[in-house]
């Protein structure tokens, strides 16, 4: 188990459900997040991965289930893309202001931090990828969060780019401390940045430290990656089928079945 899993939990999540109509969106979902461990939520498209940080941040609340978080939790949130309407001019201290009232000098110092130090006069419009990344991450850290969001931190970045990223937000955590959630696509990329990986379909498919999971045979058949496949492409083989609802069937037939062989998804 690694170190930081020795800390106690931020949040800690048990059996959450929560469905939109007749979508039963997550499914007895339990997991918890921890203090200076970086987790990483992986799953195929339209499997919950929003919702689920929607809940964490408290803009949902589940059906049945407990969501625990720890006393005076400050949660640093940095959404997927913002929309920003391109007429309205607006500078990158304009922008940080609008998330927390801070002076000048947290606003360089926290730019300094992500290595975006001469960005602060800039338009907000005519930021590379990365820049804008870069921007959105030192906003979040504006609140000094215990617990940092990230939904998909490195869209829109080239490759060089995402694991400059990455690496700046492990950098962030080993000097914080603090705890970092992050919706990736990028399986190959996430292996070597996280602490914990955590796959879902609604439900949790399987969950672990990624160089156990890596290690284990099981993970390359459940994941179909080979060297540097992407998630994006990876088939996801289950050891269960899902019914229309994205409940867990089991196959009785395969032998990806849990009953008829250990581990797995
Ligand atoms: N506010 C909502 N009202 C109704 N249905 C919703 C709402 N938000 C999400 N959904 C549905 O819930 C399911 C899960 O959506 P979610 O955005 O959490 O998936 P995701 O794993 O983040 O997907 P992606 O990887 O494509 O971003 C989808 O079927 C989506 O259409």
């Amino acid at each position: 188990m690694n170190q930081h899993h020795r800390h106690e939990p931020l949040i800690s999540l048990n059996k959450v459900n929560l469905h939109f109509d007749r979508n039963h969106v997550l499914q007895d979902i339990s997991t918890e997040l921890h203090k200076g461990c970086i987790t990483t939520l992986i799953g195929p498209n339209g499997a919950g991965k929003t919702t689920l940080v929607r809940l964490i941040l408290g803009l949902l609340k589940p059906d049945s289930g407990t969501i625990w978080q720890e006393s005076n939790l400050r949660i640093g949130y940095m959404p997927q893309k913002l929309q920003i309407d391109k007429t309205f001019p607006l500078t990158v201290e304009r922008f940080l202001k609008t998330a927390q009232n801070c002076s000048k000098a947290q606003m360089k110092a926290v730019l300094s931090d992500v290595g975006a130090s001469l960005l602060l006069e800039q338009s907000i419009h005519h930021l590379s990828g990365g820049e804008m990344q870069r921007v959105l991450l030192a906003r979040a850290l504006l609140r000094d969060p215990h617990l940092l969001v990230l939904d998909e931190p490195v869209q829109g970045v080239d490759i060089n780019g995402q694991l400059e990223l990455y690496n700046l937000i492990s950098r962030i955590r080993d000097e914080r401390g603090c705890g970092v959630l992050m919706i990736s696509h990028d399986l190959h990329l996430v292996m070597a940045s996280t602490d914990h990986v955590v796959c879902i379909n609604h439900h949790v498919c399987c969950s672990g430290h990624p160089e156990h999971v890596t290690n284990d045979p099981s993970f390359t058949e459940l994941f179909g990656i080979k060297g540097s496949e992407q998630l994006a492409v990876y088939s996801h083989h289950h050891n269960h089928n899902h019914d229309e609802q994205g409940n867990a069937i089991p196959d009785p037939a395969s032998d990806h079945n849990p009953r008829n062989k250990k581990g797995g998804c």
